[in-house]
């Protein structure tokens, strides 16, 4: 298993004779190269560690090597250095056998041509995106920010469960989902009583979230969570929606305060940019190159005065030190009239009034310009949001529900979350008001009527997270292989 950390291991342990010929062999992928007049220059990864291949008498000249192809290099020698120091460097010789283990088709392999890569071209080539640093890079900081934050949820006292992606129900009640079929066109499960009666087979829906199914197993452990793919099929192709995202869900029972649900939403994401920030191990997957989006979106990199490392630094410490801001409803869209009142033309949409939804652009604002920071929106007016949410009356009468989403700068949304109706009759009657199929999801009110539990929970959009954290452009490259509407599924 990867051949290139024995041959560095032998380089490091073992004392140089310039004329020894070393067998172990080297293996891996060209990942550059570079010609001089009387010497090349050729850097082979095995995806974990890398080593520099010297050719100083243009032996290898002849086999036209390039860059992507994989080869194996054995009978090489070492270089000796004179500062006694050794580098992840080998010498070819007139003895060494070099094998391309792996070819490239020059007729059909297009990728390599290009010089710079825009994140554009990368996505038309998922088979072989992957062979470029920085999109290796955005999946180890991706990895490590995801296993950070299942620890931290778990340091918190949270189990971690694992609930059903194929199911009967559509969550938020949107009828944006994906349904689940056999290749037979037949519909797979056996029908229920109330589908048998509907005259319906025994549909199924790939999960828009989890949260129903969490909220029965929150009943027996009181602070659950999950991370697990989710499936919207909203008609959005826009930089920053997925048809199949990531959601990690936390539910958690006898909670009876939004507030506390901000509170440990907070202090989850919180955990991320001090770990970030404390042991700089994120920082190493920084790349300092950054493609561009598209060739047109050039910036200049060099008439910036700071790196990318530097620059994530500064946003992340930025994050870290600021106060989140915790606001009504009410007052964001006071906040929102303002700005439309004094400055005309600020924003594309300016009819805002109470009740309605807070459009993208709004949201943006508001974290991103007038608080600098990340803002939870607290209590919604009840027909914004899906029926599951507890319901109040605020200090004018009007019906709202208890719930938040928290706003970052850039990206707006990136969690939701509320506490949970757990009244039966107060349930079944927002469901009958929205025309809510009741049947399908007698078992969600059985919860209430039988042994209810004061809960609530919230669900983070992880890619979006990556896309703040990572200083990305598109969400479509915060998941190694996106999904999402009107695009083709190339692999
Ligand atoms: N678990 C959650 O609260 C997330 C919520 N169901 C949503 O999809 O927005």
């Amino acid at each position: 298993m990867g051949t290139l950390k024995k041959v560095i291991d032998f380089i490091a342990n073992n004392s140089h004779d310039a004329n020894k010929l070393i067998d172990i062999p080297a293996q891996g992928r060209i990942i550059s190269k570079k010609q001089f007049k009387k010497v090349m220059f050729y850097n082979i990864s095995d995806g974990a560690n890398t080593i520099q291949i010297t050719d100083n008498n243009g032996l290898l000249k002849h086999k036209n090597l390039k860059i992507d192809e994989v080869i194996k290099l054995k009978n090489y020698t070492l270089p000796i250095r004179k500062d006694g120091k050794s580098k992840n460097e080998v010498y070819v010789n007139s003895k060494s056998s070099l094998e391309v283990t792996g070819p490239i088709d020059p007729e059909d392999y297009e990728f390599q041509s290009k010089q710079k890569k825009t994140l554009h071209y990368l996505r038309n080539f998922p088979q072989y995106k992957f062979q470029t640093a920085y999109l290796t890079n955005l999946l180890k900081f991706r990895s490590y920010v995801e296993m950070n934050i299942l620890n931290h949820m778990v340091d918190q006292g949270f189990v971690k469960v694992a609930p059903p992606l194929i199911t009967e129900n559509d969550c938020e009640d949107s009828g944006e989902t994906f349904s689940v079929l056999s290749t037979s066109k037949k519909t797979f499960f056996k029908p229920t009583k109330t589908q048998k009666e509907n005259k319906e087979g025994g549909q199924a829906n790939l999960t828009v979230s989890t949260q129903l199914h969490l909220e029965i197993i929150n009943r027996a452990i009181q602070k659950v969570f999950t991370m697990t793919p989710c499936f919207r099929a909203e008609k959005s192709d826009t930089k920053r929606h997925l048809s199949e995202f990531w959601m990690l869900e936390a539910e958690l029972s006898y909670v009876d305060k939004v507030e506390e649900l901000c509170d440990v939403t907070e202090k989850m994401i919180r955990s991320v940019l001090t770990g970030l920030l404390q042991d700089k191990n994120g920082l190493k997957f920084i790349s300092n190159y950054e493609p561009f989006e598209n060739t047109y979106d050039h910036i200049d990199i060099a008439d910036e005065k700071i790196t990318r490392q530097q620059k994530m630094l500064q946003k992340w410490t930025a994050l870290d030190e600021a106060d989140w801001v915790r606001l009504d409803y009410s007052k964001a869209i006071d906040l929102i009239q303002n700005q439309i009142a004094e400055n005309d033309g600020f924003f594309i949409d300016e009819n805002i009034t109470w009740g309605d939804e807070i459009a993208t652009e709004h949201e943006k604002w508001l974290a991103t310009d007038y608080f600098k920071a990340p803002v939870f929106i607290l209590n919604y007016p009840k027909k914004c949001k899906p029926f599951y949410m507890k319901k109040f009356k605020d200090e004018k009468m009007r019906d709202v529900v208890a719930n938040f989403d928290l706003l970052f700068p850039e990206i707006g949304e990136i969690v939701g979350g509320s506490l949970r109706e757990d009244n039966y009759s107060l349930l079944i009657g927002e469901m009958q008001e929205r025309n809510m199929n009741m049947a399908h999801l007698k078992w969600y009110t059985d919860l209430r009527k039988n042994g209810s539990v004061p809960h609530g929970g919230f669900g983070l959009g992880f890619e979006r997270l990556i896309v703040h954290l990572y200083g990305l452009n598109n969400i479509k490259d915060a998941i190694p292989f996106y999904r999402s509407y009107n695009n083709t599924l190339k692999v």
